[in-house]
């Protein structure tokens, strides 16, 4: 691939210290290309955290190597502050990490302690706050704390976004806001994708979610890289991931449902638009092809 942004090469991960050595990598070679948004998915305890947590530098490799952005993860002399300049990371319910008086407050902490003049750290949170929807006219003098969950989440993403990186790592984003939250959590994502290219990592159990963002799917399996592609590619193989204890998005259930009731659909469908515009091109061919016999069978008799 060229233009990776990051490549992993045979990454090895072993947790020497825990009660028990476990090795929550097992070879792993992948990459992702700058502006992409590719996500990690698989069954807890499949390594995913693991995984990112090379990206900015909280783990090192037990063996192979991980490049960031130029920067070699492996390295004894890595500069970690040059890396995480670079990598933003979103942890799950990042709001815990919220801390000052007020939204501007905390939204200006990172670009202050990269020591950048007074105007560009204030042109830096204003653009941050617009980009995730809380405009700092209206919410930068107001406490965290007075926000909805949703909200403080994007004051999170802001504080990340404030210190201009160039890949941005999330890990669970969503995890315990209500539907309208994770829906408002990734409009504004996708947009700051769009409008400034930055690159994204994520790590999501919901494959609706994934299945609308990203563009490129790794999916792990105890420790192993076993499948990659587009989601469209990924969620046609959807008995392959029930295998490895994975929920597939409801509308890919519905469809593998379907299809054992012997209806042929196609399997690369993505989107219910995608569904609803194929079922009804071929309700009026009435073309369904019905292969069950006991789907036949219970056809009504007139
Ligand atoms: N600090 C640690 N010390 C020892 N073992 C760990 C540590 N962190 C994770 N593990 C183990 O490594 C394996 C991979 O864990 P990891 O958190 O990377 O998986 P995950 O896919 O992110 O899981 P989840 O979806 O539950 O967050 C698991 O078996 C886990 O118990």
């Amino acid at each position: 691939m060229h233009d990776a942004i990051i490549q992993v090469e045979h990454l090895t991960h072993v947790y020497e210290a825990a009660p028990v050595r476990k090795k929550a990598l097992d070879d792993v070679s992948l990459q992702v290309a700058r502006g992409d948004c590719v996500a990690l998915i698989g069954f807890n305890g499949s390594g995913k955290t693991t995984l990112v947590q090379h990206f900015n530098g909280l783990l090192r490799p037990t063996s192979g190597s991980v490049v960031v952005d130029g920067i070699d993860v492996g390295d004894h002399k890595l500069d970690l502050r040059a890396l995480r300049q670079r990598v933003g990371m979103l942890f799950q319910f990042p709001e815990s990490q919220l801390f000052a008086p007020t939204v501007y407050a905390d939204v200006s902490f990172g670009p202050q302690r990269m020591k950048l003049g007074r105007h560009e750290v204030r042109a830096r949170v204003k653009g941050a706050l617009d980009s995730v929807g809380l405009p700092h006219e209206k919410y930068g003098h107001r406490s965290p704390f007075d926000l909805s969950g949703g909200q403080r989440r994007r004051v999170a993403l802001a504080g990340v976004l404030a210190m201009s990186p160039h890949i941005l790592i999330l890990d669970e984003p969503t995890v315990g806001l209500d539907g309208e939250g994770r829906q408002e959590f990734y409009t504004y994502l996708q947009k700051v994708r769009l409008e400034q290219g930055v690159t994204i990592v994520l790590v999501s159990h919901d494959m609706s979610e994934v299945a609308s963002m990203a563009n490129w799917l790794y999916v792990l399996h105890q420790g192993h890289l076993v499948m990659q592609g587009t989601p469209r590619q990924v969620f046609a193989q959807s008995e392959q991931l029930q295998n490895w204890d994975l929920a597939v998005p409801p509308l890919h259930a519905l469809l593998a449902d379907l299809r054992r009731q012997g209806i042929a659909l196609p399997t690369d469908i993505l989107t219910v638009d995608e569904a609803f515009a194929f079922l009804q091109a071929h309700r009026q061919k009435s073309s369904f092809r019905v292969r069950n016999s006991e789907a036949e069978a219970e056809q009504p008799r007139r």
